[in-house]
């Protein structure tokens, strides 16, 4: 990979000179979306004000295209840099389009006068982020998520190199939190422009970033592609979660599953089993989930919520052993729910399970 456009090098940072996170060596490249994720306090603001001037750095260099950070002006800095931190904007009296020709003031005169171009560009900027009919509403007196938009169409008219924003997505719903997202991709992938970010959604962080910071307390524990960090283990380590699961494949989260003996056997597949599995999850009810083949997709939750799966390798007949354990096991249990499945010559097995299933009376509706 070229050169980086935004170096941190063996950089400490904290506060009132105790550092809190120390050596960070890290490379961000042109276009791409980098993103930090890690629990409440690890350090991911101290280390996005380190990086935009607006907390002294401790030890170390942050390196923008090719200037110490803190040898660039202001005015330079302008030019390349769009911060959004929507917590520090209290304006006295700023409509929301003051806010957005805020974005141009590196580009105006001393005066602040916009051109007739700059206002084209703030309504851009506004239009880009649906807030059009804002323009005129007082800063001060909109939602938190509507200030998160005006705040992202600030930066869109700066048209800067480099964005970075502090939990952008935490006040929108979810249209806004997919559009916001959309824009940022949007910017990274078609102008080239480089966006750093910290998320708590990391199932949208996964989905949206090139890269991923994994900040933990006094360092930064990983540093990789969405792939190599979304690791079930590295994500319930981050986030010290003993209480519930990460499940890598969809990138969400799952309550833990109910504790107890299982007295219900649920029987599905190719997703049929999805539904109900969350059902007896929201009621607390410990199940076992069967015959599922490995690569059903039924088996993505059923490893996290059943307390117990019986399996079989993919594309061949039923074994009688496979079948034998889930009879003991269905057995053992006081009802099943045939959530819906198919039988076919290579699961034929399943079809007995259910017909015994049946004649011994087990079978319940959800
Ligand atoms: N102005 C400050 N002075 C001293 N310590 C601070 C200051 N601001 C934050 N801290 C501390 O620095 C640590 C990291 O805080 P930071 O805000 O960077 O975490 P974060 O990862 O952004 O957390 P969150 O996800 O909760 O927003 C915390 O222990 C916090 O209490």
């Amino acid at each position: 990979m070229g050169k980086a456009y935004l170096s941190m090098d063996k950089l400490s940072v904290g506060y009132n000179k105790r550092v809190l996170i120390k050596d960070i060596c890290i490379d961000i490249h042109k276009g791409e979306i980098v993103t930090l994720i890690g629990p409440n306090g690890a350090g991911k603001s101290t280390i996005l004000k380190s990086i935009t001037r607006q907390l002294q750095i401790i030890r170390g260099k942050v390196v923008l295209d090719v200037n110490d950070l803190h040898n660039t002006t202001f005015k330079e800095l302008s030019t390349k840099m769009a911060v959004v931190l929507t917590d520090r904007m209290k304006p006295e009296l700023l409509t929301c389009h003051d806010i957005v020709a805020t974005g141009r003031y590196p580009y105006t005169g001393r005066l602040g006068i916009l051109t007739r171009e700059d206002e084209d560009k703030v309504d851009e900027a506004l239009a880009a982020v649906n807030a059009r009919e804002l323009g005129t509403r007082d800063f001060n007196a909109i939602s938190d998520g509507q200030k998160q938009r005006i705040l992202l169409a600030r930066a869109i008219c700066q048209e800067p190199e480099i964005i970075i924003l502090d939990e952008p997505t935490s006040f929108l719903d979810i249209r806004y939190k997919l559009e916001l997202l959309s824009i940022l991709r949007n910017m990274a992938k078609k102008k080239g422009i480089t966006v750093v970010m910290s998320l708590h959604e990391i199932d949208l962080a996964e989905k949206i970033s090139d890269k991923i910071i994994c900040v933990n307390g006094d360092r930064i524990s990983h540093f990789g592609t969405p792939d190599e960090i979304f690791r079930e283990d590295t994500i319930r380590k981050l986030y010290n979660i003993d209480n519930g699961f990460f499940d890598p494949v969809f990138g969400s989260i799952e309550l833990q599953k109910p504790a107890g003996k299982p007295k219900t056997f649920v029987v599905s597949s190719g997703g049929s089993g999805i539904k109900t599995y969350r059902k007896l999850q929201k009621n607390n009810v410990p199940f076992a989930a069967g015959i599922l083949y490995k690569n059903d997709i039924d088996i993505q939750l059923a490893r996290l919520l059943a307390s117990e799966v019986i399996t079989e390798e993919p594309f061949v007949e039923i074994s009688k052993d496979t079948f034998e354990k889930a009879l003991d096991v269905m057995l053992s249990c006081d009802r099943v729910i045939d959530a819906g499945v198919v039988i076919g010559d290579c699961n034929k097995r399943i079809g007995e399970l259910l017909h015994i299933a049946r004649e011994k009376g087990m079978i319940v509706d959800e």
